[in-house]
């Protein structure tokens, strides 16, 4: 019978001295690799300076070989990053009951609550987050800081603002690798010809508690992004990992001021699988809590299809991917989740 200790509220797992059996992962058998504490190596995923004049080539080996790397003099200011990281230690600070206030409802995706993915694990999750993907974060915001309303939703606008350029940015120069350019994307033009501006990305603040085991425990289990690319900002304290079949995980150093960029699902499909979305993780730890900012970017425009650009996929193909827009992939991947990439896949691909 489950003891009522087992009903720990994910608001309050920083105070807990031992860890429930509801959040202790398997660490042997078939699924070893994916399991918490499985071997890591002494490897590290580049660090690439953006003011380097081989930046093109920098960034597509990086890709083509890690699915992730850092970045250095990438213009958002340090002041930005420390704000946005001092709101969401502001948030997480605060009493259990008073952050379930904030809670996602079930149809809305902004809000306080476990990571998406945690619907296709039996086991929780060592950490809590709150996502940013929509304009209803402003009403938790009012509820949540009456006072400083207005100073805590213009560092949101500021950070969406620098960080989609970045975006955009890094999206021309890793297609530059491929030697394309954004104009070969149909979906870039259309965007900028039907005035629809509003891209798809969504923010969020993760924080991962102090943990009695973690050995035992995950933050955030193994997974890709459902993005064109992710850059994430994790404090001074480390925990973030990415799986290459080669050598197997591998620990991203934090680099003080660098920012951290992973490939996800959507530049797999936009590249053919040229360019493949990476399998990362986060580990939680025994003496520091961590806080990791993720701006999750699904491209500049709404609504359009993504598809395999044929100036890649080449004039005998085949192209491997159906065409989907990002509203699309998301229901799948939380239908299939890892097999996302597989169910959008031509069966019988002939140009
Ligand atoms: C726009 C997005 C992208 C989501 C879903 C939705 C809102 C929240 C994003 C995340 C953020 C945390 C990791 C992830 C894997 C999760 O669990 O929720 C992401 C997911 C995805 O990239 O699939
Ligand atoms: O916290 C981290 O290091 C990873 C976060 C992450 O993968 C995500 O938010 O998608
Ligand atoms: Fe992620």
């Amino acid at each position: 019978m489950p003891s009522i200790t087992e009903e720990v509220s994910i608001g309050d797992l920083g105070s807990l001295q031992t860890l429930p059996e509801s959040f202790t992962w398997k660490l042997t058998g078939a699924d070893s690799v994916l399991s918490p504490s499985s071997e890591t190596v002494e490897e590290s995923i580049p660090l690439i300076d953006l003011s380097d004049p081989d930046v093109t080539t920098l960034l597509g080996n990086a890709c083509k070989t890690w699915g992730a790397f850092q970045i250095a003099n990438h213009g958002i200011s340090q002041k930005l990053l420390d704000d946005i990281e001092s709101l969401s230690k502001t948030f997480f600070d605060m009493p259990s009951e008073k952050k379930l206030e904030a809670a996602s409802s079930d149809k809305g995706v902004s809000g306080y609550g476990e990571p998406r993915i945690s619907l296709f694990f039996k086991k929780k999750m060592w950490s809590e987050g709150f996502t940013i993907a929509d304009g209803s974060y402003r009403n938790h915001f009012l509820s949540l800081w009456p006072h400083d309303f207005t100073k805590y939703c213009g560092i949101i606008e500021e950070y969406e603002g620098e960080m989609e350029k970045l975006a955009s940015r890094l999206l021309c120069c890793i297609l530059g690798s491929l030697g394309v350019t954004v104009d070969d994307i149909e979906w870039a033009y259309k965007a900028k010809n039907s005035g629809s501006k509003v891209g798809r990305r969504a923010i969020r603040l993760n924080h991962y508690p102090v943990c009695p085991e973690p050995e035992r425990a995950i933050g955030l289990a193994a997974h890709t992004d459902s993005t064109i690319l992710t850059i994430l900002h994790q404090s001074n304290m480390g925990g973030l990992q990415v799986f290459r079949e080669e050598c197997g995980w591998v620990t991203v150093e934090p680099v003080p001021g660098a920012l951290v960029v992973n490939i996800g699902d959507l530049f797999h499909i936009l590249s053919n699988g040229k360019i493949p979305s990476v399998i990362h993780r986060a580990r939680v730890n025994h003496n520091r809590s961590r806080i990791s900012i993720a701006y999750l970017w699904g491209g500049p425009a709404g609504d359009v299809e993504i598809r395999p650009i044929s100036k890649i996929v080449g004039p005998v193909g085949p192209s491997l991917y159906r065409p989907i827009t990002w509203n699309e992939y998301l229901r799948i991947k939380y239908q299939v989740f890892d097999k996302a990439l597989d169910a959008i896949r031509v069966v019988n691909p002939t140009n």
